[in-house]
């Protein structure tokens, strides 16, 4: 699809790209950059590409596709850096968590002549650098692009075309919806697990121990969540802040109201609530969206391509 691909950051998302590309054989020379001289070695060592550099402005030069995958903080800082080299006529995406952000860092770098397409990938685990990286991360998971207004079209469907060899499906919308969305369903959930965590972690009764021993499986999965890289959701809090903040007021509203329902023995309220979101998790199984279920993404798969 692509002569050379850049490819700056190499951690779970670069390194998860890397082998996509190489396993639908998308490029010809993969190009890789990070910024420490360990973390490209330990590429290098994976053969995760064809040439390796820390000069991220030196890996971009020819590329016809660049794609950022670095902690969102660090967006402005790599985009300083390889504006100067990027050729005319080259896509250049992101893969960050938030996307205002990331546009209000990158976007009055990018020259005239490149084509800025801000993109997602709602798909990851815990795990970060590039050993956790695997080619089928993608598959059947949604990438979220955010155009901005005078976005080629024709750039966009190379891009949109690149991400569906990579597996996964494309969907669209303005940087604003996205972070208020993302907020709900991906940044409060992290936030709340890596508090949870922290709350039984700082219990005097109840031992270290005994958190491990006896952890039930509700537990386990806020672990999981509250494992993830500190630098990557720091930087998630820190550049979606408003959107957050707005989410976690009204979460604090409806626990508080859910902490009274508790209090005066408000059966019919707690009944109610958890019949509503038992509901839920029902819609998303049926979408074909619960990424556990043997048929996931079967649903989208077979939805219609959109005209
Ligand atoms: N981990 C996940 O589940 C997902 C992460 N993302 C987004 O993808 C991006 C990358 O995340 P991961 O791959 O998980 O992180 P990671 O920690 O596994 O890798 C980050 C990479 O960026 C490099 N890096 C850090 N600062 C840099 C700088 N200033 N210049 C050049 N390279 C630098 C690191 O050396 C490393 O290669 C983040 O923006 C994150 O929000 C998006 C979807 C899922
Ligand atoms: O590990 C999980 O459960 C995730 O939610 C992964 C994830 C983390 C951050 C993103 O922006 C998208 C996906």
């Amino acid at each position: 699809m692509f002569e050379k691909v850049a490819l700056v950051g190499i951690g779970l998302i670069g390194s998860s790209l890397a082998r996509a590309i190489r396993q639908n054989h998308l490029a010809g020379h993969v190009a890789i950059s990070t910024r420490s001289p360990e973390t490209l070695k330990r590429a290098e060592q994976l053969g995760l590409g064809d040439s390796y550099t820390t000069d991220a402005a030196e890996a971009v030069r020819d590329a016809d596709l660049v794609i950022v995958s670095v902690p969102v903080g660090a967006s402005e800082a790599v985009a300083k850096q390889i504006a100067p080299a990027l050729k005319p006529g080259a896509i250049l995406t992101d893969v960050g968590s938030t996307k205002l952000s990331v546009i209000a860092q990158m976007q009055p770098h990018v020259p005239a002549g490149v084509h800025f397409i801000p993109g997602h990938p709602l798909a990851g685990t815990e795990d970060s650098g590039p050993d956790s990286g695997f080619a089928d991360l993608f598959r059947n998971r949604w990438c979220i692009f955010t155009p901005l207004p005078g976005t080629d079209p024709a750039a966009l469907e190379r891009l949109s075309e690149f991400w569906r060899r990579c597996g996964a499906n494309i969907d669209t919308m303005d940087a604003d919806h996205h972070d208020r969305t993302l907020a709900i369903v991906s940044h409060l959930p992290h936030i709340i697990a890596y508090n949870i965590v922290g709350t039984a972690d700082d219990l005097q009764t109840v031992t270290k121990q005994e958190v491990i021993k006896y952890s039930a499986s509700g537990f386990r999965d806020f672990t999981r969540l509250a494992a993830s890289d500190p630098t990557m959701w720091r930087d998630v809090c820190l550049h979606n802040k408003d959107a957050i903040l707005e989410m976690l007021a009204r979460f604090s509203e409806d626990l508080a109201s859910l902490q009274r329902a508790i209090r005066w023995g408000d059966g019919e309220k707690l009944f109610d609530l958890f019949t509503r979101t038992r509901a839920i998790r029902r819609s998303i199984i049926e979408a074909g969206q619960d990424i556990d279920a043997p048929n996931f993404g079967r649903q989208v798969a077979e939805q219609p391509a959109k005209p």
